[in-house]
């Protein structure tokens, strides 16, 4: 049965969380754990050398005197002592880059998450909140994936301390057994047991308590960074600058986003931090009470003559280590059983982006390609109105087909259904007459060369935008740069196609205009070379003459590709074979350029004339 949320896990279910979180570990740093196992290890040892040899001190010094055996022990107290320090440090250190590169390789674990995520998937805003608390449990609480190794590690650095503190007691009982020792008088140690024990319960309830409570944070920050994060974004992005100048948007952003995200954000982490001193000061108190408690406890018997002198500094060494390591035990118990719910969320997360992630048929060509749209109708997730309603129409191999319409009629969400972005709510889309669900997605996507109006350059070198990959094919950049008319300009620069652009990256980056960009897109989209080409306004910022030499040669350069232009400008679409006229979701209109100009009632003819008007 499913368990509903917020009840508590079994044991075992506890136990399977946690070795999820350690496979995932192992598999983004192999040796993280077992090297923080070994300092915890070496750590929880260290003292006992001088805990143990300190007794064996005292005692000689108490008794026979004999220096050689009294500078033997300080020797091997002292180059123990610093040997094993010394080790621990140097696993500090190297436990420091790890956590740095394992930050870094689980930042990238996310973003391939996100990138495997469906499309519909990245636009909803409950997906960019999971995402926002994984990343938001690294930074702003002790929950999640990066806190599991230190609580696993504190569990088997007290493990240790516990063991080895029995087994010093037990010595000491074991020398003392038949005379007066430490646990003598029966009523006092037992009360003495129960006092701590009432005191390492109250330790776990307010690590409990305080776990409860930042959970509780957590999940009220995610949106609060998300905003943050949105906003402040926006506030360093070069393109936004422009805006924020001419319109004079930094009162309002500053104004505003205070308010609406930083505010809440800051105050979240004061709440945190409040939480953090209230149950450390608590448990401050109670420790330090304890190791007072326990020294009035030994010192009375020392006194007594029940333990030799010798026997005081290693059994208050000894008692202390074993309450705090049993304290400690709970609260590394109980704060991995608390860390789990943090780790539901990262699974929630890694689940959908591996449901998306689907497998299936590889595209096979049958004589060339075709795409079929059957009666499709859609809705965006956040919508009320349709984007689409009943759509048909075909696209085959060696066609051009150009899409037309008013702003907001359908053209880009046709072209997203058509590239399995989103699921149509009816109807469906096939590809050589299968479903374009059974195809595997990743070899779906293969299939075509989209330049939408909202692409993005990066700030690589010209030659690894265009191919899309740090190691590419000379010829082929250059042809394709040919082809979108930014050959010359390339082969002008010194650096040619190993130019950086932009200034972000490398401060001699060029800055190219927007049409350029718009040409860089299209060489991307020439040199990918797939059976479909799809421009979504290729040319809205290319100067007439750019356009029309793309245009002349474009028969030439889709060869026998499927192309499909979506275009304002109706002169760029004259010399497709085929246009389809959308308005208001429906395919109204189809048919040659000169055919629609015949229907003097119809949409296009009425497109054309709004443009044609002004040439005339
Ligand atoms: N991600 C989205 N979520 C919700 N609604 C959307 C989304 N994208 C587009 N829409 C809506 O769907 C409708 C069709 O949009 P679409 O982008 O397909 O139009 P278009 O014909 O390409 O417009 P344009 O010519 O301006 O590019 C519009 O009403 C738009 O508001």
């Amino acid at each position: 049965m499913k368990r509903m949320k917020g009840e508590k896990s079994s044991f075992s279910e506890n136990i399977g969380l946690i070795k999820r979180a350690l496979s995932i570990i192992s598999q983004l740093s192999p040796n993280m754990l077992n090297i923080n196992l070994i300092k915890a290890f070496i750590d929880a040892l260290t003292p006992y050398i001088a805990i143990c040899l300190s007794a064996l001190i005292i005692d000689e010094l108490a008794g026979e005197r004999n220096s050689d055996v009294l500078i033997c022990c300080v020797l091997i107290v002292i180059s123990g002592t610093l040997f094993f320090n010394i080790l621990s440090i140097f696993l500090q250190e190297k436990i420091n880059i790890m956590n740095v590169s394992f930050h870094h390789e689980f930042k990238k674990f996310l973003n391939n998450l996100k990138l495997k995520l469906d499309y519909d998937k990245m636009e909803d805003p409950k997906y960019n909140e999971l995402h926002s608390k994984i990343v938001g449990s690294m930074f702003m609480t002790n929950g999640g994936i990066t806190s599991i190794i230190d609580l696993i590690t504190s569990m088997a650095a007290n493990s240790i301390s516990f063991i080895t503190a029995v087994i010093i007691i037990a010595r000491v009982l074991i020398k003392t057994s038949g005379k007066s020792n430490l646990f003598s008088s029966f009523g006092a140690g037992f009360l003495y047991t129960l006092i701590i024990i009432g005191c390492i319960a109250l330790t776990v309830r307010n690590s409990r308590k305080e776990s409860k409570e930042e959970f509780g944070l957590y999940k009220n920050c995610a949106t609060n960074r998300y905003v943050d994060y949105y906003h402040f974004n926006y506030m360093e992005d070069d393109k936004a600058a422009k805006d924020i100048r001419i319109f004079k948007q930094r009162d309002l952003i500053i104004d505003e986003l205070w308010n609406k995200a930083r505010k809440p954000w800051m105050n979240i982490l004061i709440r945190r931090s409040g939480l953090t001193q209230k149950y450390f000061g608590t448990n401050v108190i109670i420790s330090t009470f304890i190791g007072g408690f326990t020294y009035v406890v030994i010192g009375l018997r020392a006194l007594k003559g029940y333990i030799s002198l010798g026997n005081v500094s290693q059994s208050y060494a000894s008692i202390v280590i074993l309450i705090s390591s049993i304290q400690n035990l709970f609260v590394s118990v109980s704060q991995i059983i608390s860390n789990n719910d943090y780790l539901k969320v990262l699974y929630e997360y890694i689940d959908i982006s591996k449901i998306s992630s689907k497998e299936g048929l590889i595209p096979k060509a049958q004589k060339g390609w075709e795409i079929e749209f059957h009666n499709v109708s859609f809705k965006y997730p956040s919508a009320d109105e349709y984007a689409l309603k009943n759509i048909s129409f075909r696209i085959t191999s060696n066609s051009q087909t150009a899409v037309v319409g008013v702003n907001g009629s359908g053209k880009t969400t046709m072209i997203k259904l058509l590239c399995g972005f989103y699921q149509p709510q009816e109807g469906y889309i096939t590809l050589n007459g299968i479903r374009i669900n059974n195809y595997d997605r990743d070899a779906y996507l293969e299939l075509f060369s989209v330049v939408f109006q909202d692409f993005r350059i990066f700030a690589f070198p010209i030659g690894e935008n265009v191919a899309a990959s740090v190691h590419y094919d000379e010829n082929r950049v250059w042809d394709a740069l040919a082809k979108a008319g930014l050959n010359e300009k390339t082969e002008s620069l010194p650096e040619k196609l190993n130019q950086y652009l932009f200034k972000n990256i490398d401060a001699e980056g060029l800055e190219i205009s927007g049409g350029e960009e718009q040409k860089l897109a299209i060489a991307r989209a020439f040199y990918k070379d797939a059976p479909f080409i799809i421009f979504d306004e290729p040319t809205a910022a290319l100067d007439p003459i750019a356009e029309s030499e793309i245009y002349s040669k474009f028969n030439q350069i889709v060869g026998t590709k499927a192309a499909i232009f979506i275009s304002h400008r109706l002169s760029s679409c004259r010399f497709c074979k085929r246009i389809l006229v959308f308005d208001q979701g429906k395919i109204i209109q189809c048919g040659t350029h000169d055919e629609l100009l015949q229907n003097r009632n119809g949409k296009y003819y009425e497109l054309w004339n709004a443009q044609a008007q002004y040439y005339q």
